[in-house]
């Protein structure tokens, strides 16, 4: 028999591949050069040095710690790949596997319901048979303004659904739908416009009986509710609705404030355990609330690689990008994440695949739920202390089990009541072994991370068209807050059990565990850009050289480096669509992050690691204020932030003018620009990267500029710095 078509293709970047392999070569030389200049330094006669040892061992030893981030980095860089697929080639519909989606909100206040809801009508209208579709909302906050909106947006989907499919709308989410028609132009009369003005009102009543519902909020103390939304009367069941709808089903947990509910991760484990007393699909689409599926085909395109059986037995997840809908043309806080999602990912693909990124991707139920691949055990004890106590959850993990308790109202209630409550999982292995895993507020990289080390794979699939778009953080204050968690998140993986280059290389491969290792070890990026922000620039001031002259061979060895990796940087930049100014927006911002959110997530980690601090998931704020957005789209910073982000950029700054002004000086008057060169010249370099910062600091007028306060403070600290470091160095 001749072989079926194939469902997907992928392509190997050849080119890129010798770029990025023989820039690593040479790049690496280089940095044999410095390590080999800064390492016979030290074997020098103390009496015969011209620096004092402590900050060149501070310099050297944040030189090392970036080269070997870099070198970590090196891997993503090894064979990426890019895929299409074929779903025209898919069998027919009635073949096609029950998917489940999920969706979690926390908060009511800071993730608006409307949003919620159009992410949840999205999933709904996705492009696949509606009978094999069932939508989870998970809300922790327990609001009962989301299972209202729910119940609304139910009675919405009835007319909404049918439209789209008997449009072929592609922009199922309705916000987006609508907010796209008010820049066309109307000029009514066809029988689809009228068929649409008449969605669009409905739509307009949906939102105004949502938002005229007060209250809500988010609590850590209540039940649990878990609800199957359905008609409850039939007078909206007119016209040619009564095509199939996907399930809807709202779940809020139980909460307590004496358990501790593990976020996120604690929310998905629930919903896959109630989601298998209902429909336990073989496969998951995992969603966060500020995520639209902007494209109805992503379920189709993810089973061109879950059906095909070459690659399926080992398949853990199918990953799509985030891509986000309200990024400005400037992007200055590099919020598309380019290089996690157009370099990294696509890197990790020619590996064993991406890692696991929290929303929008496809993951096998059984994946989360059993051990290593196909390793199934029939032994009742031991499958009780695994998954807990019920038996229908234990019966609903052999394949193939078609649940059917939600015809039985009573048991069903009993049952979800208990899956759903904060006691279920104590002494199992819920979280620590089985589903979503507690071990990291980055859930999903440390699920990733457990995942790869069984032996499971993943695959990164980027279309054209993005078929999930987000709200991203759009001011600096939401943007370091989140990056403080996730560095935190990821560091706190680097230093427990399951540390990328201790538990991964036994278990996957070398380069793989690089790349996991670069993500959980890149929060530590605060030690040396703390060192060359601060270090050269106090020598500079009291007359101490740390570089080589100009004059000097070695010089050339750290030219080579800086340049190299600026153009490399640059290279990809251009070669992923980028511009010059993304460049400059991404170097400046992964300064900006050093020294704030890389320090305060690595502090975090490191306190929760000696038990000084309890883990936290602050979520991310969706609201919007309206000039906040407006400084955002004009590509304007916003110092509207804590002290504790914004003192520690502005003291850098201070203290960089300082040594700037200081430097020049002392080089036109003592005149030893040959040897100071390298240190004027970080000053330099860090000034105008972040200008942003200067001008907020002494130009602007605006609220988003910098306070005086701040300014005055970080000055002091700049102050207090120089005054203990110069005797530090003189003694
Ligand atoms: O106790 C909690 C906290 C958060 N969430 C949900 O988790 C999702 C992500 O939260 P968000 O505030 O949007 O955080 P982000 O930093 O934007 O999330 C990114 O980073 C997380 C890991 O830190 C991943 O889980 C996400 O998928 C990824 O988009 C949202 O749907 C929240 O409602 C919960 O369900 N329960
Ligand atoms: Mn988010």
């Amino acid at each position: 028999m001749k072989d079926p078509l194939p469902l997907h293709d992928f392509h190997v970047h050849k080119l890129s591949i010798l770029t990025h392999r023989s820039h690593g070569l040479i790049h690496s030389i280089a940095l044999a050069f410095l390590i080999y200049y800064r390492a016979s330094f030290l074997f020098q006669d103390p009496k015969t040095r011209e620096s004092p040892t402590l900050p060149w061992v501070l310099v050297f030893a944040s030189e090392l710690l970036l080269s070997f981030i870099w070198l970590l980095g090196q891997a993503y860089r090894w064979r990426p790949v890019t895929r299409t697929v074929f779903p025209e080639r898919l069998p027919e519909d009635d073949k096609l596997p029950p998917i489940d989606v999920f969706i979690c909100t926390a908060d009511s206040n800071k993730e608006p319901t409307v949003d919620v809801m159009n992410s949840v009508l999205s999933a709904m209208a996705l492009d696949y048979p509606p009978e094999k579709l069932h939508v989870y909302v998970s809300d922790d906050g327990g609001s009962p303004l989301t299972l209202h909106g729910m119940r609304e947006s139910w009675r919405f989907a009835r007319w909404w659904l049918p439209f789209c499919t008997r449009y072929g709308i592609t922009t199922r989410c309705p916000e987006a739908y609508f907010s796209a028609l008010e820049e066309e132009e109307d000029d009514g009369g066809s029988e689809f416009k009228i068929h649409r003005q008449k969605i669009k009102e409905k739509y307009e009543m949906l939102k105004e009986s949502i938002t005229k519902v007060k209250g809500g909020g988010s609590t850590r103390d209540h039940p649990s509710i878990i609800e199957v939304i359905q008609a409850n009367d039939t007078s909206d069941t007119v016209q040619g609705d009564q095509s199939k709808m996907p399930l809807l089903v709202y779940v809020s947990r139980e909460k307590r404030p004496s358990h501790p509910h593990h976020f996120k991760a604690g929310a998905l484990n629930v919903l896959l355990r109630v989601s298998s007393m209902i429909s336990n699909s073989p496969y998951v689409l995992v969603l966060d609330c500020d995520m639209h599926c902007n494209c109805p085909t992503s379920a189709r395109q993810a089973m061109c690689f879950h059906l095909d059986s070459t690659i399926s037995p080992s398949l853990a997840f199918v990953q799509f990008p985030q891509r986000f809908h309200n990024i400005s043309k400037k992007d200055i806080y590099d919020r598309q994440l380019r290089s996690l999602f157009s370099v990294q990912w696509p890197g990790l693909d020619g590996l064993k695949g991406p890692i696991l990124s929290g929303t929008g991707f496809y993951i096998k139920r059984v994946s989360l739920c059993g051990g290593t691949i196909q390793e199934d055990t029939d032994n009742l004890e031991e499958l009780r202390q695994s998954f807990g106590l019920s038996n229908e959850l234990i019966k609903s993990l052999h394949r193939n089990c078609k649940p059917n308790l939600i015809n039985d109202q009573h048991r069903f209630l009993k049952e979800t009541q208990l899956l759903a409550s904060c006691t279920y999982e104590s002494d199992t292995r819920w979280g620590k072994e089985v589903g979503f895993l507690y071990a990291s507020v980055t859930e999903d990289y440390l699920t990733g991370l457990t995942l790869h080390c069984k032996g499971w794979t993943s695959v990164y699939h980027d279309p054209p068209w993005p078929q999930f778009l987000g709200s991203c953080t759009t001011n600096l204050n939401d943007l370091l807050i989140q990056g403080t968690r996730w560095s935190s998140g990821l560091l706190e993986v680097g230093l427990s059990n399951f540390s990328p280059l201790i538990y991964g290389p036994p278990r996957m491969s070398l380069l793989e565990s690089m790349c996991y290792g670069e993500l959980a070890f890149s929060p530590l990026c605060f030690l040396p850009l703390w060192c060359f922000a601060t270090i050269p620039q106090l020598c500079l001031l009291n007359g101490i050289p740390l570089y080589p002259k100009v004059s000097n061979l070695y010089f050339l060895a750290f030219m080579f480096i800086f340049l190299s990796s600026l153009a490399k940087h640059l290279y990809e930049v251009l070669l992923t669509g980028g511009s010059l100014q993304t460049w400059r927006n991404e170097q400046r911002i992964w300064m900006i992050r050093s020294v704030t959110s890389y320090l305060y997530g690595s502090l975090d980690a490191i306190m929760k690691k000696i038990g000084m601090r309890e883990a936290s998931f602050l979520p991310t704020n969706k609201v919007t204020d309206d000039e906040q957005v407006k400084l955002y789209q004009m590509g304007k910073f916003d110092f509207q932030t804590s002290n504790m982000f914004l003192v520690p950029m502005v003291a850098v700054i201070i203290l960089n003018m300082a040594s700037f002004v200081g430097g020049l000086v002392r080089v036109i008057f003592v005149g030893n620009g040959d040897k100071m060169f390298v240190q004027v010249f970080i000053s330099f370099y860090i000034l105008i990267i972040n200008f942003p910062i200067v001008e907020g600091m002494m130009m602007r007028k605006d609220k988003g500029r910098v306070r005086s306060s701040a300014t005055l403070l970080s000055a002091m600290f700049s102050a207090i710095y120089l005054f203990l470091g110069s005797i530090i160095l003189l003694c």
